[in-house]
């Protein structure tokens, strides 16, 4: 009788705890060297639900590495011209590192446009179309974080990527394409797959390494994993658990995590896999941009 093995449960909730704590220290000698810390300012319009838990993890893990937080709340009514306004005087503050414009905006209000406006040099989340060129030149560049937070979890678990076929679900700016980008960087030889992919589980079962950044709950079934693949699930889903309660609700990925953990040879969990790695890369990042921007030497943690 053959049993399968059971996969390993890459811990990115211990992952980021670590990476934090080395940024957490890189900061305590920027502040020596400089006299100031490292400062990441946020900017929310409106009340986004899925944002909101974001925003609040990520406030308290600022200031937990020493760095300083600039929080501004807007209301959702607020005018185009008037973040753009604030988005120029945050760009203009040497207190200021890292802009984060936290998305989605409200509809009245054209992203691209907010996006585009943030000092490249400040853009935190790696959004920004010269941070994007850069990365696909293979220059220097500020990465999105939660693209970059995955390769250091596949890192964790397999180090040497070259020749590795990975399969990206997904063709975002924010996450698939980026993490797309960095894979190819890493000599893999990548696919990206989205909505008008033809026979999407063959073309993911062809993967070592599989990325899904999808936004559909459980979409990625366990047939679909190659026997001893490394899975990433950046989905972050909420969906009803009436078992937990009447109205409850819980999150779940982008993967049918209980199947593809019987094929895997490696997969995150949602919680506790890809998003707390995603918040350790923003506060890596604005450690980075702060260096960058004042050439004081400390050490930066890199994938
Ligand atoms: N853990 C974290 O830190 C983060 C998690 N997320 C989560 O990651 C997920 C993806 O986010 P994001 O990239 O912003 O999402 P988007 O909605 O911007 O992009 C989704 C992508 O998935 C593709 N897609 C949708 N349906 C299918 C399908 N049935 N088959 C194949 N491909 C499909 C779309 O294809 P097409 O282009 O053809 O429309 C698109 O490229 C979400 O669950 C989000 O909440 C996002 C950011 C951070
Ligand atoms: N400009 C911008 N940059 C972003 O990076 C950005 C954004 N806007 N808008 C929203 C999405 C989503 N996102 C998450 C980050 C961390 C968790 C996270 O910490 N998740 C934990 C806890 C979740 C929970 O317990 O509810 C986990 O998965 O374990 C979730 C979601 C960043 N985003
Ligand atoms: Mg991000």
């Amino acid at each position: 009788m053959t049993t399968l093995p059971t996969s390993r449960i890459i811990d990115g909730k211990a992952f980021a705890e670590g990476l934090r704590r080395r940024v957490a220290e890189a900061a305590a000698d920027f502040l020596s060297r400089s006299g100031r810390a490292p400062g990441l300012a946020v900017v929310l319009a409106g009340e986004d639900p899925a944002s909101s838990v974001y925003v609040r993890n990520k406030a308290q893990q600022t200031v937990e590495a020493g760095m300083a937080s600039f929080e501004h709340r807007l209301p959702a009514e607020t005018g185009e011209a008037e973040l753009l306004a604030l988005v120029a005087r945050l760009n203009a503050d040497d207190a200021v590192d890292g802009i984060l414009v936290q998305l989605p905006l409200p509809a009245h209000i054209d992203a691209q446009k907010v996006i585009e406006a943030i000092d490249p040099a400040k853009d935190v989340d790696g959004f920004h179309p010269e941070n994007a060129g850069r990365l696909m030149t293979g220059l220097p560049a500020l990465v999105p974080c939660t693209p970059l937070g995955c390769l250091m979890l596949i890192k964790s678990v397999q180090p040497a990527l070259a020749g590795l076929e990975a399969v990206v679900v997904g063709r975002s700016n924010i996450v698939g394409k980026p993490m797309a980008q960095l894979l190819l960087s890493e000599s893999c030889t990548v696919t990206v797959a989205h909505s008008k992919t033809r026979d999407l589980p063959a073309v993911c079962r062809r993967a070592d390494i599989l990325v899904a950044a999808v936004g559909r709950p459980q979409m990625v079934r366990g047939d679909w994993v190659k026997p001893g693949a490394i899975v990433i699930d950046v989905g972050i889903n909420r969906i009803p658990a009436p078992e937990r309660g009447e109205g409850k609700t819980r999150l779940v990925g982008d993967v049918a995590y209980d199947e593809a953990a019987q094929r895997a040879g490696a997969i995150t969990p949602v919680p506790g896999g890809v998003g707390p790695m995603t918040i350790a890369c923003l506060l890596r990042n604005t450690l980075a941009a702060a260096v960058a921007r004042t050439g004081v030497v400390v050490d930066v943690p890199s994938a």
